[in-house]
């Protein structure tokens, strides 16, 4: 006998600009981001016996999206996506979580004439701010804050020997190797019993994000890599040390390969070991390192 064992549904890909004008100065700030949220709950008979009468719409999910993305502040994105998805709890007494995902795209302020633009922006880079939220009945709300797309590379300080040779064993060691990735990184906060605990120093979310990213570039440029997994954990270490409530980082890296060329068939010229200029950078297969670094 089949059973539904689990089910959630909602409007993925809602995409929302909002923008702030300060009246006195006339200096605009804006914010785009794409909004999934979906809804757990006593919705089981829509699937099993066509029973609309427990759905909410997804249409109308999206349309809650953008009501509360005017109604309240859409900054920082951990309190955004905590006020929708209390909002559906609130609002209806058969669902016991919302589970909403706010992706913040950039838009830095443009300099122009050395001078912060008022109104003007760009978008230097794929790297954005993500938020996942799970706001339940049960268990409050639990927020994972994180970076997605940020591609770093560094041409020297990057090692990687010692590890296992055997007879499936092509790769020679190498003590200076160049080393890229987009780092996909994130930080789980302590459960927060409701809305109220969430609003209460509420600045930590920006601060933390502020210092992931910072600890992230400067542990990837300065660590002297022993090899992608031993970065990642000492960046992991470093974002507990700075934010108390986090609970538990985490790292997904592509190990992003630029393979030497030999070029020693065009009259003799020297492109390998020490004379390397020209590499070729790779589009796959790549390595994949992942770890999750919990206190302890
Ligand atoms: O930093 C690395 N870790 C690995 O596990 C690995 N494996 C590999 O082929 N190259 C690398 N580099």
């Amino acid at each position: 006998m089949p059973s539904l064992a689990s089910a959630r549904y909602g409007k993925d890909n809602v995409r929302v600009y909002k923008v702030q004008r300060d009246a006195e100065t006339g200096v605009q700030t804006v914010t785009e981001m794409t909004v999934c949220c979906l809804l757990e709950g006593q919705i089981d008979t829509s699937y099993t016996k066509a029973d609309n009468s427990v759905v909410v719409a997804t249409d109308s999910i999206k349309n809650t999206i953008y009501i509360k993305a005017k109604e309240n502040p859409v900054n920082p994105p951990e309190l955004f996506a905590s006020i929708l998805g209390a909002h559906f709890l609130a609002t209806y007494a058969h669902i016991h979580t919302a589970h909403v995902k706010v992706v913040v795209h950039r838009w830095t302020r443009m300099v122009v004439d050395g001078k912060p633009h008022p109104h003007s922006f760009l978008r230097d880079g794929q790297e954005t701010r993500t938020v996942k939220a799970a706001v339940s009945r049960k268990a409050g709300i639990q927020l994972r804050s994180g970076i997605a797309g940020l591609t770093v590379l560094k041409s020297t300080g990057s090692a990687f020997h010692g590890f296992v040779r055997d007879e499936f064993t092509t790769l020679p060691e190498t003590w200076d190797r160049i080393l890229s990735t987009d780092v996909d990184c994130g930080w789980t906060w302590r459960a927060y019993a409701d809305l109220a605990q969430v609003r209460e120093g509420v600045e930590r979310f920006d601060a933390a994000w502020e210092a992931a990213r910072e600890i992230t570039l400067r542990t990837f440029a300065q660590d002297e890599s022993a090899s992608v997994q031993n970065t990642m954990y000492k960046m992991c270490e470093l974002i507990l040390e700075a934010a108390p409530e986090v609970q538990r980082t985490d790292y997904s890296l592509p190990n992003k390969h630029y393979f030497e060329l030999d070029l020693s068939w065009h009259k003799g010229i020297k492109n390998t070991g020490e004379d390397a200029e020209v590499y070729v950078p790779q589009s796959g297969p790549n390595g994949l390192i992942k770890c999750e670094v919990t206190r302890s």
